[in-house]
């Protein structure tokens, strides 16, 4: 086996995915939920699957089959009712809040929406975004505000670059903040007063930062203080001391630096009404466990409910707001979102349906002997919906000590402008950037050791251009935007598709487009190959000659005549 590939990648490709339903309400479940949740072994055997193909064959969708096909026309034709589940449990307990969830028609869902007036959203907000010139809502916007207005909790899963920062945001300026509707003078005054109502937790300093920015965007310089980062890296004790004097109503932030104030007792979010968990299968992996653990239990949790004592945990987040994002959902978030949201609906670009709606068994994840065809096939549809529909995929194929010079080979052809180009080892980095240097081409290194300062001078030269090529290790994959990033390259093999997706969504942004070059070694092309099957696109080989792409995959050269 080919020195960089990661056993997960052959781990993955051999499993299938078994869906099993928690019984929620029981205690029992809740240890279970607690079980599952922190298992290591179930992160590693979580094949990646987006919900859409979990979805496909359930006991819904084959009882509504008329109705599964007006989906596919784009919208739904059936109301989803307020949970009976939760208002039985709710009363049962006799809580003292019981969130009504109003019913949700979905027929009149706009999936396409001409405006962001068609979304409900509040006059104010919407001239703000007119002014930052968003004018058209995306269609997974289209899709999430609304749900998440009619008091849902989500699981948003849409292709990278489709705007899944603002169908979360939206909703929660629209309820919180100064451009909320009807926003009063009292509601500034007593506004002072309140808790956190928002936590958004996402899974680095730089996307936590980027959230930040596109909130204070739309808030304006006069409110900025109604949103603070909580990121690691940074003084904990200013962190502390800006929440006491500002009294931010929105907090974004790592989970790290958010699980550590709270449990300092100074980052009070009882009252908090939205959890949003940005890139939640990366936050749901081992490395963060406790932090998001201790989030999830703790964020918009009712004073006085004891977790231990409750028998029903949703009870104690009634008033919460449950929000998951990503572009890839594996089935560890399905789990996750069954036991920690309120019947959640899964939100894509042109379709939303009950989570509670994919049958259980229809997949199986833990058994390993199962057929690996059924298995790549879901994969296929996974990692397809991952990826915007514009990029190109190519490989090209040369010995270890002559990628980099292939990468630089690789820019010239292409004429890119903004590369992003990912390694594996963080030591390797170093090295990269001083050949490309050497050659004469603008080049700095990303990743994690870096100090807070270093970091962001670093992104903040690449955006403005100042750096042409930026090489990284996973931590700049996911969520960063750089709208102007036109070539992604792989100097080392990702470890599946799912993290394949992840690094190729840097580029495409929003309907641009976009090149990902896999440079790897002859030994490593049937680990392309594969990928090319799981992502259901075609990754044909290229090689750089004379300042040019030429395509000498013969196949795919023999498809491109023909088109
Ligand atoms: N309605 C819109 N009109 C114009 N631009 C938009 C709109 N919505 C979002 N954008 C811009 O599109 C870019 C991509 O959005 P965003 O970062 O939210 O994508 P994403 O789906 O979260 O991607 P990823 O999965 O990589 O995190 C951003 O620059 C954002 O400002």
């Amino acid at each position: 086996m080919p020195s960089l590939v990661s056993p997960r990648l052959l781990f993955l490709v051999g499993e299938t995915i078994h869906l099993k339903k928690l019984s929620r309400g029981s205690s029992s479940a809740l240890c279970q939920r607690s079980v599952r949740f922190f298992s290591r072994v179930d992160r590693d055997k979580n094949a990646p699957l987006t919900l859409a193909n979990l979805g496909f064959n359930t006991e819904f969708e084959t009882t509504t089959k008329n109705k599964r096909n007006k989906l596919e026309n784009v919208k739904v034709n059936y109301p989803i009712e307020a949970p009976k589940s939760r208002e039985k449990v709710a009363t049962s307990n006799k809580s003292r809040v019981v969130r009504v969830k109003k019913t949700l028609e979905i027929e009149s869902a706009p999936f396409a929406a001409k405006s962001f007036s068609e979304l409900g959203l509040p006059p104010p907000l919407i001239e703000r975004l007119e002014r930052e010139g968003f004018n058209v809502p995306t269609d997974v916007q289209s899709a999430a505000i609304p749900t998440i207005l009619k008091n849902h909790d989500a699981v948003i899963q849409s292709y990278t670059g489709s705007g899944k920062t603002l169908a979360y945001v939206l909703p929660i300026l629209s309820e919180v903040g100064p451009l909320k509707n009807n926003y009063s003078s009292a509601d500034k005054e007593t506004g002072k007063k309140t808790e956190i109502e928002a936590v958004v937790v996402a899974p680095s300093r730089e996307l936590a930062m980027q959230i930040v920015r596109e909130v204070e965007k739309l808030l304006g310089p006069e409110n900025k203080r109604v949103v603070q980062q909580l990121v690691g890296g940074a003084n904990r004790s200013r962190q502390e001391e800006a929440l006491k004097k500002n009294k931010p109503l929105i907090v974004v932030g790592t989970p790290g630096r958010i699980a550590e104030i709270s449990a300092a007792g100074k980052l009070h979010t009882h009252g908090c009404r939205f959890l949003v968990l940005d890139e939640v299968d990366e936050l749901l992996s081992f490395n963060f466990r406790q932090d998001i653990h201790r989030i999830l239990e703790h964020v918009g949790r009712r004073s006085g409910a004891d977790p231990q004592g409750q028998k029903n945990s949703l009870v104690r987040w009634a008033d919460r707001r449950t929000i998951m994002v990503s572009a890839t959902v594996p089935f560890s978030v399905v789990r996750a979102a069954r036991s920690w949201a309120c019947d959640p609906l899964l939100v894509q670009a042109k379709s939303v349906i009950p989570l509670e709606s994919l049958a259980p068994g229809t997949v199986n994840l833990s058994s390993p002997t199962s057929s690996s065809n059924s298995d790549s096939n879901l994969q296929h549809q996974a990692t397809v919906q991952s990826l915007p529909p514009a990029l190109k995929h190519y490989y090209c194929v040369t010995r270890l000590q002559h990628k980099v010079d292939t990468l630089r080979r690789c820019v010239h052809a292409l004429n890119a402008q903004s590369v992003i180009a990912f390694m594996n080892h963080t030591r390797q980095l170093k090295d990269a950037v001083f050949k490309l240097e050497a050659r004469g081409m603008k080049a700095a290194e990303l990743h994690g050791d870096l100090g807070k300062l270093g970091r962001s001078t670093i992104l903040k030269k690449f955006k403005s251009g100042e750096v042409r090529v930026l090489v990284t290790n996973e931590l700049a994959a996911r969520g960063l935007d750089v709208p102007e990033c036109d070539l992604v390259v792989n100097l080392d093999l990702p470890t599946d598709s799912i993290h394949y997706a992840h690094r190729a969504g840097r580029t495409g942004r929003l309907g641009r487009k976009g090149t990902v070059v896999t440079i790897c070694e002859e030994r490593e092309v049937f680990v392309v190959k594969k990928l090319q099957k799981q992502l259901g696109v075609p990754i044909p080989a290229c090689d750089f000659t004379e300042g040019k792409l030429i395509v000498t995959d013969k196949e795919e050269k023999h498809a491109e005549a023909l088109r």
